[in-house]
């Protein structure tokens, strides 16, 4: 039996939760909400499919599950500029999360943002492998990237490492077609405010986000080996460490399998090692209450 642990099952937590459920990916879905009345709603909403899959409330359970989604906090409004921005309110709710996960053995999805620097500190909290711990965002990313490029009547593969964030890398080099540094520059600044458009019509991202961490929660339990970009905590790789950041990462049952290390153009590679220091900063935040 194969189960999956959802922590916040809000916009994004609750369209996992469902889709995992749609597409028959686990045979029981464990949630948890601080807010009763939403927990019970989706509890509820999720029975009322039919769809033949466990749903329980047992927090118990939860790190016995096989995948375990973090997707609680605070998310951003068109106040919040950053994704950054929101470290200081969800710090407390990774703390919480990690309480969730003490004896966890299974892999953690960390969505909550500033995801890198969740990601990061979750298993700095947890003492596991980083190996089982992958931060999510970098196929949405990716998926933005190429809607972008079919916009400038461009196409190939569009892969983003990086910050899930504002130090965001979308790989031009990769696709295929020669671009610019004026027009990677335009690029990269409207991909920036994507998912802002996104927030100020409908009050969240959630088709987009929760698809694709369905496509993770599967890559995992169906051990595909897939090469996904994943925000991995880094020892040396890409020349950072300190950090979690998004690369290229084959992903099967026991979470990050690899980490690949493409060569980057010039371009990226400043990105990168911009993004790292950047990441790097709120990672030193947990770091600092590691001892607490
Ligand atoms: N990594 C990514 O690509 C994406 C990340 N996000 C992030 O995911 C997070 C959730 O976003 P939404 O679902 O839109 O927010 P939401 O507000 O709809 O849901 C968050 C849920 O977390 C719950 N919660 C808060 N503190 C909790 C705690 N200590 N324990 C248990 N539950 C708690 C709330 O009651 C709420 O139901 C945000 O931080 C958002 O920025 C959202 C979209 C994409
Ligand atoms: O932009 C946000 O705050 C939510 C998010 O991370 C995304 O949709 O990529």
């Amino acid at each position: 039996m194969t189960s999956l642990a959802i922590l916040g099952v809000g916009r994004v937590g609750g369209e996992t939760a469902f889709l995992a459920a749609a597409l028959g990916l686990v045979d029981e879905i464990i949630v948890h909400d601080a807010y009763e009345p939403i927990l019970r709603a989706q509890v509820l909403d999720l029975q009322h499919t039919g769809i033949d899959v466990g749903v329980s409330t047992d927090t118990a359970a939860m790190r016995d599950a096989d995948v375990f989604v973090f997707a609680a906090g605070t998310p951003r409004t068109p106040e919040i500029k950053t994704r950054a921005d929101l470290l200081e309110a969800n710090m407390p709710v990774a703390k919480r999360c990690s309480e969730y996960l003490q004896g966890f053995d299974g892999v953690v999805i960390t969505v909550t943002n500033p995801m890198d620097a969740n990601n990061y500190g979750l298993w700095r909290m947890m003492g596991v492998d980083r190996r089982r711990c992958i931060g999510f965002g970098g196929q949405l990313d990716s998926a933005r990237f190429a809607c972008f490029l079919k916009e400038a009547g461009r196409s190939g593969p569009a892969w983003v490492l990086g910050e899930h964030g504002e130090y965001q890398v979308p790989l031009f080099s990769k696709t295929g077609v020669e671009f610019g540094v004026s027009e990677r520059e335009t690029i990269l600044s409207a991909m920036r405010g994507a998912s802002m458009e996104v927030i100020r019509g409908k009050g969240g991202t959630v088709f987009g986000p929760a698809y694709h961490i369905a496509m993770l929660i599967r890559a995992v339990l169906h051990d595909r080996r897939e090469v996904l970009p994943c925000s991995c905590v880094l020892e040396g790789e890409y020349g950072l460490s300190g950090c979690s950041l998004g690369v290229p990462a084959r992903i099967g049952r026991e979470g990050i399998l690899g980490i690949e290390e493409w060569d980057l153009d010039p371009w990226e590679e400043a990105k990168m090692t911009e993004a790292g220091a950047f990441v790097r900063g709120l990672c030193r935040r947990f770091d600092d209450r590691s001892g607490a």
